[in-house]
């Protein structure tokens, strides 16, 4: 019986879940399903083929990173975290290259570019790359150089086709796919909108 629990189909409707679970009352961001929100995310990517591992290893050295960060320091909150790293300073915080800051920064840039994807989904056009590509474009292209932008372009044009891509988000028909996504989209809108003010508020968006 474990072993069937165990292998229980992978579905892309808990790893949506897990931003729901984010946002406390008090509007903060928990950073536990936020980065199981992310573990799962990259396992959906990496079972869309080797063309998406150099993002998909991106994302994992980030994620990882957080984990270290959580656990030495013991933080809860996305709050917790930026509050004890400007502590040190901004000046401080601006040399690390591996502050937490500036590592949840690059996620939150990827989380818009999910959370338009996701619309573009279930708006119902059927070109995945052209969808991929716009959000990309509305997003995280805007802050990669050429070369990134050029490789992660071409890998967009081996997305799997809309159908497909609803079918392997595991989640039931088409129809159920869309509403989840309907469900789905509003949690990461709102875990991205905390985030955003958070980052405007401490003036980190720019955090090399
Ligand atoms: C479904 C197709 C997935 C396409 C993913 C779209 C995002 C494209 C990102 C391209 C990033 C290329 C890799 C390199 C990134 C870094 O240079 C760059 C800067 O980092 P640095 O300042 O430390 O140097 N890194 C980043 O901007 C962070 C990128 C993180 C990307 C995570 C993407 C996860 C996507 C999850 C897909 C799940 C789809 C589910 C949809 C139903």
């Amino acid at each position: 019986m474990a072993a069937a629990a165990a292998a229980a189909p992978f579905s892309l409707r808990e790893v949506l879940d897990a931003f729901r679970r984010c946002v406390t009352e008090q509007r903060e961001v928990l950073l536990e399903p936020y980065l199981s929100g992310w573990r799962g995310l990259i396992r959906f990517l990496q079972s869309l083929g080797a063309v998406f591992s150099f993002i998909s290893k991106d994302a994992v050295a980030k994620v990882a990173l957080l984990e270290g960060h959580q656990q030495q320091h013991g933080f809860v909150s996305l709050q917790s975290l930026v509050q004890h790293e400007l502590a040190a300073g901004p000046a401080a915080l601006r040399a690390r290259s591996d502050s937490g800051c500036r590592t949840v920064l690059r996620l939150h840039r990827a989380l818009r570019w999910l959370q338009l994807f996701l619309e573009g989904l279930r708006s119902g056009e059927p070109r995945t790359s052209v969808l991929c590509t716009d959000a990309y474009n509305a997003s995280l292209a805007q802050h990669h150089p050429w070369v990134v932008r050029k490789a992660a372009t071409v890998a967009f044009c081996a997305l799997p086709s809309r159908d497909a891509f609803l079918e392997i988000m595991n989640v039931g028909s088409q129809e159920e796919a869309v509403a989840m996504l309907g469900e789905a989209i509003p949690y990461i809108g709102d875990v991205y909108s905390i985030t955003q003010e958070l980052f405007t508020q401490h003036k980190l968006l720019d955090l090399p």
